[in-house]
């Protein structure tokens, strides 16, 4: 059985009066039935551990570099992450696939770092508009998902992967329920390809444009095992809402 998940990605948004957030969302969540992850900006990792110590949330970073330590100006490495009290990590979000030019291969030899660091890597994949228009979702998906996790390492305990239709993220629009169906079932068939009974364990979760009013129903989508949240994410009201709809999912 797979335990549920919520995961919030702040992407660049917070500052250190966003912290009161994370104290409303863990006294409203003393004991929660899923696990929750907040994936704040890097500069609010630090405190934001120091908020959320002995309580159920977690915390995540956004992005690593590949490498461990080196000339590599602005970048964080998994370990650094962990250091910071961080215990997940975000890789290969459409907007670092975009904004960055971030690949498979990179998504992949990012995923092994945070994994070598100790860190479950939520892995993201999704099509875009024009990919879906044309027919290509599963394709692209199956691609993206063969190159951007890494042979060793996966497991239900290190790795999470996340679908999200570029279109859909930060714009209100949401696939039909059918249309994110079948993209989790061809998740789960092609992890199962690939890692056989391992696959049973990985949760998947899906993205974009989430909110309180249609979370119960994404839920209960077969496959859906959480959400990636992100703008709903960033008050702990709309968050909690979408913590208390998986829960009983
Ligand atoms: O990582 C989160 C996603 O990009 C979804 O963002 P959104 O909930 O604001 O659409």
């Amino acid at each position: 059985m797979r335990k549920k998940l919520a995961a919030g990605n702040w992407k660049m948004n917070g500052t250190a009066a966003a912290l009161e957030e994370v104290t409303a969302l863990a006294g409203a969540h003393p004991r929660p039935v899923a696990d929750i992850l907040i994936c704040p900006p890097a500069t609010l990792i630090d405190r934001m551990a120091t908020v959320a110590k002995g309580t159920a949330i977690a915390l995540g970073g956004q992005d690593c570099h590949a490498a461990h330590t080196g000339a590599h100006t602005g970048d964080i490495a998994a370990h650094m992450l962990a250091d910071a009290g961080a215990t997940h990590v975000i890789l290969g979000h459409s907007e670092r696939r975009t904004d960055h030019g971030e690949t498979d291969a990179d998504v992949r030899a990012k995923t092994l770092a945070a994994l070598d660091a100790g860190l479950v890597a939520v892995v993201c994949v999704g099509e875009t508009e024009g990919q879906r228009d044309a027919g290509e979702t599963l394709n692209v998906i199956g691609t993206q998902l063969a190159g951007s996790l890494p042979d060793e390492g996966v497991t239900g305990a290190t790795v999470v992967v996340a679908y999200e239709p570029v279109w859909a993220i930060g714009t209100g629009r949401v696939p039909t329920i059918e249309q994110i169906a079948e993209v989790h079932d061809f998740m789960r068939a092609e992890l199962a390809k690939r890692f056989g009974d391992v696959a049973e364990g990985i949760r998947l979760l899906y993205g974009g444009s989430v909110k309180p009013a249609n979370a119960a129903e994404i839920f209960a989508t077969s496959n859906v095992d959480g959400a990636l949240v992100g703008g709903a994410s960033l008050k702990a009201v709309d968050f909690s809402a979408i913590i208390s709809a998986l829960e009983v999912a």
